[in-house]
């Protein structure tokens, strides 16, 4: 099977399955979310393919918030009115698991008791045998820079492997957007750099729409996109 390269491995197709669409933008409409009837984001605009928007704002002002509610995830004392559209997709209402939006977050949420090869697996969509999908991963894994972890336990990698891993995954489920929450505050500054690299360059090349929660201003810069600030 051809290697896949990480920045790529978002658009490419698993061996036998066909190619997926290149998603298009996303389009918040209106969007308001609150929290006990009271408004805490409004948010009218369009994220275009490959671009990053980064959200800024005190503690408190909704940050995750909105990208759990972006998510699907919206539940009581929090509603959220508007619409949002993934390219031709209207998500309004939709369950988290139709939207095929990849979520990270700062802590990697590797299952433990997989190894990373398994945890990998565990993301990959489409077909294929198991002997195409493990070849799918591996590939990934050098692309990473990670080659011959597969059959290691995700405790006994460095923060950094932990989430380049935490990366992989979410981006051979194929996802059509990128939800990041601080996913890069808990590592080193020389391991932050190469990680949002590899975020970045994956997202442009896969030409996914990110939406960037952090507090980190050097964050926003290596993003490139716009940048807006909650109120709260
Ligand atoms: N389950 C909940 N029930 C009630 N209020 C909540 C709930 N979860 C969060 N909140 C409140 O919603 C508001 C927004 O919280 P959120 O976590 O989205 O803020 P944030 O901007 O991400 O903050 P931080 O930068 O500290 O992570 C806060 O006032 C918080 O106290």
């Amino acid at each position: 099977m051809p290697h896949a390269p990480i920045a790529a491995s978002a658009g490419a197709a698993p061996t036998g399955a066909a190619a997926p669409a290149r998603p298009g933008p996303l389009r918040l409409q209106d969007v308001c979310l609150t929290l006990a009837g009271r408004p805490l984001v409004r948010l009218d605009r369009e994220i275009a393919s490959g671009e990053v928007l980064t959200v800024m704002g005190a503690s408190g002002s909704g940050k995750s918030s909105l990208l759990l509610a972006l998510a699907g995830f919206v539940r009581p004392p929090f509603a959220l009115a508007g619409r949002i559209l993934l390219g031709a997709r209207d998500l309004t209402g939709a369950p988290p698991q139709e939207r095929r939006m990849g979520l990270m977050f700062q802590a990697p949420l590797l299952f433990p008791h997989m190894s990373v090869g398994e945890n990998l697996l565990f993301g990959l969509t489409g077909g294929g045998s198991r002997a195409d999908r493990r070849r799918q991963v591996e590939a990934a894994l050098a692309d990473a820079g990670l080659e011959g972890f597969a059959d290691r336990s995700p405790d006994t990698l460095s923060g950094g492997q932990q989430s380049r891993v935490a990366l992989l995954r979410v981006l051979l489920s194929q996802p059509q957007a990128l939800l990041l929450d601080e996913p890069f505050s808990a590592l080193d500054a020389g391991t932050r750099d190469g990680i949002r690299r590899l975020v970045f360059t994956a997202a442009r090349s896969a030409g996914l729409p990110v939406v960037l929660v952090t507090h980190d201003p050097q964050d926003a810069a290596a993003a490139g996109g716009p940048v807006i600030t909650l109120e709260g």
